[in-house]
């Protein structure tokens, strides 16, 4: 038997030393060597990013690593992302292929899709998001109605203390939801819905853990959390959501269906489908539906949270947000996107920048072989931003770590967006909700301290 083992050792040791010299590729950016099989895996922290940049101190801004039997390439500077993803961006504007993404995507939707089908969804979730030609409501309007309940939710609290954790603050959820619902299908999800609520909080667990990126370890992930009805309504479901039955809502459109008068993203879909457009069917737009939800809930409403957090904690700048406030609406001014409030918009700002809540962003894949700053990056590698550190680079941020909405203003206290704050990303493949994401978190947080000290 011990025979047999050391065999089989030294054949698994041949194989693997094979598959690295066959994988070897001249001129490829440097990096740390990991152990077979796991690669740099057991030598990383859970926040990936603090030992991405750990690495890069070593290794350079472009760097390789090995995670499991995956070969990634790490962009760890402001001026390697925008080379690689603006100047070059049709080169690397793929997605990855692996076991979670294969699961949660089966080809279809657009988070995870690539090529001609991506530049056709893409076209149109640009559109459609929008709203173009749409007949409805505005972003503004939604948000407003949304926030004008939230406010009364609030409200009956009597002000006795709540928790403003993600997972328990689900009105702000179930308000945030309800305007990226309206927008694609015109459904409310039920008040105190379990399902929406696990979905949120296992999105937000996910994207405070590497495993999300990695995406190897999804099965081990899967059995040992309690969540497990919510994690297969993320993956698997895009049916039904768990609070809304999506199949049942595009049957109501098809048969309500009025190309003349679209009322949201679904009717334009099915206009397109009508029309018998390559890639527009209802398994793709099943799947559509599920990752713009999937892409807008967590992260819209983490970032509410955060901006409420950061409040709290700095009484002072509090005070100025309420007396700006106060100033252009009063108590019971009608807030509109014109409100003009440099300082609250600052402050969101560095709520952005101080708490990157897609601190890798979602990683890309190259298209084909490419040059990218002296170095080779060759067709199918795997490519992670680390956008949470051109956002703390203590060489182009002074302090980092502190919480100063001044940043981000001029002299006369005008609004300054400055380029190195890139939260939703940057190229053609950018975050495809950030004109919705910007808007509806800038009229929440408005609409709640209009009427609210924190
Ligand atoms: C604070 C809020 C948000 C942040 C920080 C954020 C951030 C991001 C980031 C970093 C990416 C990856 C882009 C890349 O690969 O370079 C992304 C992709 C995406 N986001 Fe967002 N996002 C937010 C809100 C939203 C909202 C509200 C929606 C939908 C209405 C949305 C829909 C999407 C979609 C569909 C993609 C995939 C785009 C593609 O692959 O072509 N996001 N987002």
């Amino acid at each position: 038997q011990g025979y047999t083992t050391s065999v089989l050792v030294v054949l698994l040791a041949v194989m693997m030393i094979y598959r690295w010299h066959k994988q070897k590729v001249k001129n490829l950016p440097p990096g740390p060597t990991g152990v077979p099989i796991f690669g740099c895996l057991p030598f990383m922290d859970t926040l990936a990013e603090l030992t991405f940049t750990k690495w890069s101190k070593k290794y350079g801004p472009i760097f390789t690593v090995h995670l499991g039997q995956t070969r990634v390439v790490v962009l760890n500077s402001y001026e390697a992302i925008v080379e690689a993803l603006i100047n070059q961006g049709d080169k690397f504007n793929g997605r990855v292929h692996n076991f979670f993404t294969n699961l949660s995507s089966n080809g279809h939707g657009i988070l995870f899709i690539e090529g001609e089908k991506w530049r056709i969804q893409r076209k149109f979730g640009t559109r459609a998001l929008a709203g173009a030609g749409v007949h409805g409501k505005t972003y503004e309007q939604r948000v407003l109605e949304e926030s004008a309940h939230l406010i009364e939710v609030f409200r009956s609290k009597d002000e006795k203390p709540f928790n403003i954790e993600v997972i328990y603050l689900t009105p702000l959820i179930f308000a945030v939801a309800n305007v990226i619902n309206g927008i694609i299908m015109q459904e409310k999800c039920e008040e105190g819905n379990e399902s929406l609520i696990k979905i949120v909080s296992i999105l937000n667990y996910t994207q405070r853990q590497f495993i999300f990126v990695v995406g190897v370890f999804f099965m081990l992930l899967s059995v040992i959390h309690k969540n497990i009805k919510g994690l297969n309504i993320l993956i698997l479901g895009t049916e039904n959501f768990g609070f809304i039955d999506t199949k049942v809502a595009i049957n109501q459109h098809e048969k309500d269906h009025d190309a003349a008068h679209p009322r949201d993203l679904v009717d334009l879909f099915i206009s397109e489908m009508q029309r018998k457009r390559p890639t527009f069917e209802k398994t793709q737009l099943l799947y559509f539906l599920k990752d713009i939800f999937v892409a807008g809930t967590e992260t819209s409403t983490s970032t509410i949270i955060w901006a409420l957090y950061y409040l709290i904690r700095h009484p002072e700048i509090q005070d100025k947000v309420h007396r700006e406030i106060d100033a252009e609406l009063g108590r019971d001014g009608k807030l509109s996107l014109k409100t003009n409030l440099p300082y609250t918009k600052a402050v969101l700002q560095e709520t952005y920048r101080i708490r990157t809540v897609t601190p890798l962003a979602i990683p890309r894949r190259t298209r084909g072989d490419v040059n990218l700053m002296g170095y080779f990056i060759p067709k199918h590698t795997e490519i992670i931003s680390n956008l949470w550190w051109v956002h703390n680079d203590p060489e182009h941020w002074d302090e980092p770590d502190v919480f100063r909405p001044e940043r981000h203003l001029d002299t006369n206290g005008n609004l300054v967006m400055l380029n190195r704050v890139i939260p939703f990303s940057i190229g053609p493949r950018n975050c495809l909700g950030e004109n919705l994401a910007r808007i509806e978190i800038y009229l929440f947080l408005v609409s709640i301290l209009q009427k609210f000290v924190v």
